[in-house]
């Protein structure tokens, strides 16, 4: 990868490279965009086949934060960080706290949370070392841990994208297969079976999918199967890139709504599903929830306010699904532009001067 070739491509302010030998860490902090204010995103830990592989889900996590903050109406631009390490073997105090501290080297332009692989009480770590760190303990004012928030947006997204596809918004009797059935999809499970739908689920670990079967008799495939499976609804909530030219021809899903960031492989996969009739409920609009909580506790966490904010989900899904179908482009393409705007509107907005806190005249009057 030719770094400084991608980072002029698609426009990222800064990359910091963590390295601690002491606890082992191995971090990426990416910031793509601060237009709208501080980066914000969570913090993945995940073993990378390679650095490259690393540094490029970075980016792209990066990336997709930014329109995801901007997409929800968050005063806040786009950043993530990458762990490169087996969440399950690898961590240590230590390592929480080096990396707290290269966060809080950055001063607040960067503001950290939970991704696949942390959990809240990493974050009580990071937060020993620096204030901006979210989705710490409830004891310390926080707003915990944002997966249930997540999954709750989630499934009232879905709800929206159903109405799209089946001319109602209830997922009573609706099949839904769901990929991957950890934090967020473990809740989301819960919405969906008390509204009577249907699971299928799989996951690699096989504990997770143990708990739903038996908490909510959901169905259990491998996971080569799920795509192919017969069903409404397919929920990606593990990893990116499950939209791709090998799972594209096995879906019989008429809507794509799940947690997962960075589900098309490449935009074109967005172009081809569009033209096959699918209803996508694009990622970062409709997995907004969790950020919009974390966000939340900027202002002083206040846990109804927040939540008005997450139901607003249902009514983003239902404006792109009408851009896409006004202007006749799939809803990617819709939500990109929605996010775009907002930030250009506001990039313009913020265009006339103001005094940044060196007042030169003062200081050249005490020389
Ligand atoms: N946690 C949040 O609040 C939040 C917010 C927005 C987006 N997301 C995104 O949602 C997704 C899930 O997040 P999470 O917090 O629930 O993570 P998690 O680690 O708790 O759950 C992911 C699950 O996917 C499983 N998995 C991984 N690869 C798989 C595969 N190939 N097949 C089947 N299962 C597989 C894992 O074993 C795990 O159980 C991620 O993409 C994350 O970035 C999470
Ligand atoms: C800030 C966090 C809650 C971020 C979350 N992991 C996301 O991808 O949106």
């Amino acid at each position: 990868m030719e770094i400084f070739k991608y980072l002029e491509q698609y426009d990222y302010e800064q990359v910091v490279f963590c390295q601690d030998n002491q606890s082992g860490l191995k971090a990426i902090i990416a910031i793509h965009d601060t237009t709208l204010g501080p980066a914000l995103g969570g913090t993945r830990m995940w073993t990378y086949e390679s650095e490259e592989a690393a540094i490029e889900d970075a980016l792209r996590l990066a990336k997709g934060m930014t329109y995801k903050n901007a997409a929800a109406g968050l005063n806040l631009g786009g950043g993530k960080t990458v762990i490169i390490g087996d969440p399950r073997k690898d961590k240590n105090e230590e390592m929480f706290r080096a990396f707290g501290r290269y966060v809080q080297g950055l001063n607040g332009r960067y503001i950290t949370a939970e991704d696949v692989g942390t959990t809240v009480a990493d974050m009580d770590l990071i937060h020993e070392e620096t204030d901006y760190v979210t989705g710490i303990s409830p004891a310390f004012g926080s707003s915990g841990n944002p997966s249930p928030v997540t999954a709750y947006g989630v499934y009232r997204g879905m709800k929206a994208a159903a109405k799209a596809a089946f001319g109602s918004d209830s997922l009573e009797g609706k099949v839904v297969a769901i990929q991957g059935v950890g934090n967020v999809a473990y809740s989301l499970c819960r919405h969906l079976h008390e509204e009577g739908a249907q699971l299928i689920v799989t996951d690699i670990n096989r504990e997770a999918v143990n708990r739903a079967v038996e908490e909510f008799g959901a169905r259990a495939v491998d996971p080569n199967e799920i795509y192919g499976v017969e069903c409404d609804i397919y929920a990606p909530c593990a990893l990116g890139a499950t939209v791709n030219d090998d799972t594209i021809p096995q879906l019989k899903a008429r809507v794509i709504a799940g947690s997962a960031n960075n589900q098309l492989k490449e935009t074109r996969h967005g172009d081809l599903i569009h033209e096959m009739g699918i209803v996508y409920a694009p990622d970062y609009v409709i997995n907004a929830g969790g950020v919009i909580n974390v966000a939340d506790e900027l202002y002083g966490y206040n846990y109804e306010r927040a939540m008005k904010k997450v139901e607003t989900i249902y009514n983003s899904i239902e404006k792109v699904i009408e851009i896409s179908k006004r202007d006749g482009i799939p809803t990617y393409v819709a939500a990109d532009r929605m996010a775009e705007e907002r930030i250009e509107r506001i990039r313009n907005s913020r265009s006339q001067f103001l005094q940044n806190g060196h007042n030169i005249l003062s200081r050249r009057r005490t020389r």
